[in-house]
């Protein structure tokens, strides 16, 4: 039958009256099993319609940033709702109510069912990490404990990296992708410390991680197209998390067979017995009588939370710096004298309040994503200001509309590097203007129990790569004050892959 053939039946055939019964139908169906309870919740970005609620979820996905900041104006201090292809998020407004977000505990409203459902990552790394997340107690008391003692191998791979990685900067001024660089760097200096040298340093497991990170960090947006039955098959097409476990296994595999045949024959202690990332893992790994590739997908996971965000961060700050290259002599004059007394050490990181400064003022401006403290409610409930959320809700704060609030930040629109320099000298107590403190007014990490907890290996990382980078380069954009625009795509925020700044070893 020809295609036009197949039109005419269709049109002249009993499928017209079909589908006048069948959309009304499917009108009422969806009525009904749409969530009536969130009718009451303001709609933002588009209508709350059954079906036209697509039509907003396009809107908010092209426009995220603008729809947040028109429902953060029309109803600051209380709760508006924006609709996903997949669901509905409630925005949760206003310190008071961003506060009591925080507070929330995980049996009421779940930062893991939130970060199944609206990152899709429950369903990329597997239900295990999910149910168990024992990588968390590790990040925050072995991880961050040996800050210290890890800040000179961490330093020493900053160093070797960046000279690697840039040469021809000795020379000339050379275009440098920064976002590249950084994702390496940001790789290579973190598994130092997670995995030791024997594997840090090489290229082939390098590429696989920062690989995965930049996979996982894109594939929310198009998980979110598939209904929620959809989701475990749809993220084994997209990131396909076995395979990279296989390669992953091909560098640590070796590894972790050693240490767990010398687990088994020495017990939990011995005089030797190495005290890194890798080790934490397969401690747990084996009192779970786990399989050892479970020790891989952690390590892996662990190297998405790091690499994606971190690197993000840092070129965020650099593309500001190479806009306005005269931070750089403030920043050098602070890591000269600072290092002249401390050496290259984390008691030096914490003494930089300039650095400290600048990467939390950029964090500010920028965010690392449009929704953060994102929680599923396990339970129905109502909130202070007499909203009611339904079981099953995603909830979150807006990072954008808090961070530009002008009652929360003076001048809060601009990019102001020393704006908590000056509050930490205004303050009796500075430790809550640093780069890692959280509050409802700033939440790049989160807020909470859930708050990130690798963001005080992030800081000194990131601290020792700005504080080594100021004192070695000159920095600027080949078009003198004119910094890329950050790209807004669905649920996620990044700096300008495109952008190119230009570096030249220093002369003076
Ligand atoms: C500048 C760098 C970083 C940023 C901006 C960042 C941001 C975040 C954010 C926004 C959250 C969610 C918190 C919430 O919704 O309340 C989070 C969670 C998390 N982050 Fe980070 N992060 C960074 C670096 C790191 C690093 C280096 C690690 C690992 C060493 C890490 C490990 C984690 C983990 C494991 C969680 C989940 C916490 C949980 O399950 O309770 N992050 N991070």
């Amino acid at each position: 039958m020809a295609f036009s053939d197949v039109v005419a039946t269709v049109v002249e055939g009993p499928w017209v009256a079909y589908m006048m019964c069948a959309v009304p139908l499917a009108l009422l169906l969806y009525s009904l099993l749409s969530p009536a309870s969130l009718r009451h919740i303001p709609t933002e970005g588009g209508s709350s319609l059954p079906l036209l609620s697509y039509l907003g979820a396009y809107n908010v996905l092209r426009n995220l940033r603008s729809v947040l900041q028109r429902g953060y104006d029309k109803h600051k201090g209380k709760a508006f709702k924006i609709a996903l292809p997949d669901r509905w998020v409630v925005v949760l407004t206003g310190k008071a109510l961003v506060d009591e977000l925080q507070r929330m505990p995980e049996e009421s409203a779940s930062f893991i069912d939130a970060t199944t459902e609206l990152t899709g990552f429950g369903y990329i790394w597997g239900p295990r990490m999910r149910k168990d997340p024992f990588h968390v107690p590790i990040i925050r008391n072995q991880l961050t404990r040996q800050l210290s003692s890890a800040f000179g191998d961490i330093y020493e791979e900053i160093e070797l990296s960046f000279q690697e990685l840039m040469p021809a900067c000795e020379k000339d001024w050379t275009p440098v992708h920064v976002i590249e660089v950084a994702r390496d760097v940001v790789a290579r200096a973190s598994n130092r410390v997670f995995v030791g040298l024997r594997v840090c340093r090489n290229p082939d497991y390098l590429d696989m991680l920062v690989d995965c990170a930049v996979s996982v960090a894109s594939a929310r947006n198009t998980l979110m197209l598939f209904p929620s039955v959809l989701k475990t098959f749809a993220a084994k097409v997209v990131v396909n998390m076995d395979r990279r476990i296989r390669r992953g296994m091909r560098h640590l595999g070796p590894i972790i067979e050693e240490r767990m045949s010398l687990l088994r024959s020495l017990g939990n202690d011995w005089s030797d017995k190495p005290d890194d990332m890798l080790q934490w893992i397969i401690d747990e790994v084996a009192a779970r009588q786990m399989p050892k590739e479970d020790v891989v997908r952690n390590i892996m996971f662990l190297n998405f939370a790091a690499i994606h965000t971190s690197s993000n961060s840092f070129t965020h700050a650099i593309y500001h710096l190479a806009a306005n290259p005269e931070y750089l002599r403030p920043l050098r004059e602070e890591v000269e004298a600072v290092t002249a007394k401390e050496g290259w050490s984390k008691t030096a990181m914490g003494r930089m309040w300039r650095i400290d400064s600048f990467l939390r003022e950029s964090q500010r401006v920028n965010s690392i994503n449009p929704l953060t403290v994102i929680r599923r409610t396990r339970t129905s409930l109502t909130l202070s200001d007499g909203t009611f959320i339904p079981q099953g809700t995603v909830i979150a704060a807006p990072a954008y509309p808090t961070h530009f609030d002008d009652e929360n930040y003076v001048g809060g629109d601009t990019f102001d590097p020393w704006r908590y320099v000056r509050e930490k000298e205004q303050d009796l107590s500075p430790s809550k203007h640093q780069y890692v403190t959280l509050s409802p007014e700033y939440v790049p990490f989160g807020l909470g129990k859930r708050a990130c907890p690798g963001r005080f290996f992030a800081a000194n990382e990131l601290k020792a790569m700005l504080a080594y980078l100021v004192v070695n380069y000159d920095v600027k954009f080949e078009k003198e004050g004119v910094r890329p625009e950050n790209m807004h795509v669905g649920l996620t925020i990044s700096p300008d892959p495109a952008g190119k700044v230009l570096f030249r070893k220093r002369r003076s």
